[in-house]
């Protein structure tokens, strides 16, 4: 007669699914630029950017992004540094590639680098990497900033040739720039998702974490995860901080995770 342990089985099903849950959990990276750039209108310290921070954290975010850009219009240098010092979950530094943006990565050595294509003047993000073109110089930033032992994404659009060609270049991961899929979602969802889905799962296929970022709000961010639920990140700042300006931080950021369940 075959005996079984139930706690043995038990023990082996929790870990099972615990497996399963990391795998198909979506972490929320909180982008604090316009908390910034709040801050920065009056040129104080209030809103306190370290303490949106830590209660960011507290409130459940799985993560922290900033995009310090070269004019400091919001994301300062000092702030990458003293945001460093108080994340205590991923910290994500998004940027172009120049030399101050691979200072930051080299003495902060955060857990993520996400590589932007945007020139200094950019209002905001507005396209990925072409990787085909940038092969070789997105090539060895990549391979710099993995010698510093820190995580890569780039910045993509959802095509097939540019997610293979971010796979040439080594990247771990990629990030789908997903302005296309907000602006279309309203008036044709499964038209503005089709290209992320495929794109998605090429990455997959290719080995590469599936990161996702810009204009996505409480609107569309539950159909996203639907349709890409194996996405490794979300990195949401504008439509959220718009939110908590109605609905508070806390309640915003548990808004969002319940997106992502
Ligand atoms: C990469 C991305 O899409 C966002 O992080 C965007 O760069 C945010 O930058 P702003 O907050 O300056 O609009
Ligand atoms: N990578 C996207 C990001 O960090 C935030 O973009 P948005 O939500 O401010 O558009």
């Amino acid at each position: 007669m075959v005996q079984i342990n139930l706690e043995t089985v038990l023990s082996q099903f929790a870990a099972q699914y615990t497996l399963a849950h990391q795998i198909l959990m979506t972490k929320l990276s909180v982008n604090v630029n316009k908390i910034a750039t709040l801050r920065n209108a009056r040129g104080g310290n209030n809103p306190n950017l370290v303490q949106v921070v830590r209660d960011c954290e507290r409130f459940g975010a799985q993560g922290i992004t900033v995009h310090p850009r070269p004019d400091e219009r919001h994301i300062t240098t000092e702030d990458v540094y003293r945001i460093n010092e108080v994340c205590t979950t991923e910290f994500n530094i998004e940027g172009y590639p120049d030399a101050r943006y691979l200072k930051f990565i080299e003495e902060v050595r955060p857990a993520q680098a996400t590589l932007v294509p945007d020139p200094p003047e950019a209002i905001t993000s507005n396209a990925g990497w072409d990787t085909v073109k940038n092969e070789t110089m997105l090539r060895d930033i990549v391979q710099q900033i993995k010698s510093y032992g820190v995580r890569v994404s780039i910045f993509a659009d959802p095509s097939e040739v540019i997610i293979e060609g971010a796979k040439k270049v080594g990247t771990d991961r990629i990030e789908l720039y997903t302005e296309p899929f907000a602006t279309g979602y309203a008036s044709n969802p499964a038209a503005a998702v089709a290209d992320y889905v495929t794109a998605g799962k090429l990455a997959k296929e290719l080995g590469l974490g599936i990161n996702a970022g810009h204009d996505l709000d409480l609107n569309n961010l539950k159909y996203l995860k639907e349709k890409l639920p194996f996405m490794d990140e979300v990195s949401i700042g504008h439509a959220l901080v718009c939110d908590a300006l109605y609905m508070g931080l806390e309640n915003t950021i548990q808004m969002y995770l319940k997106q992502l369940k």
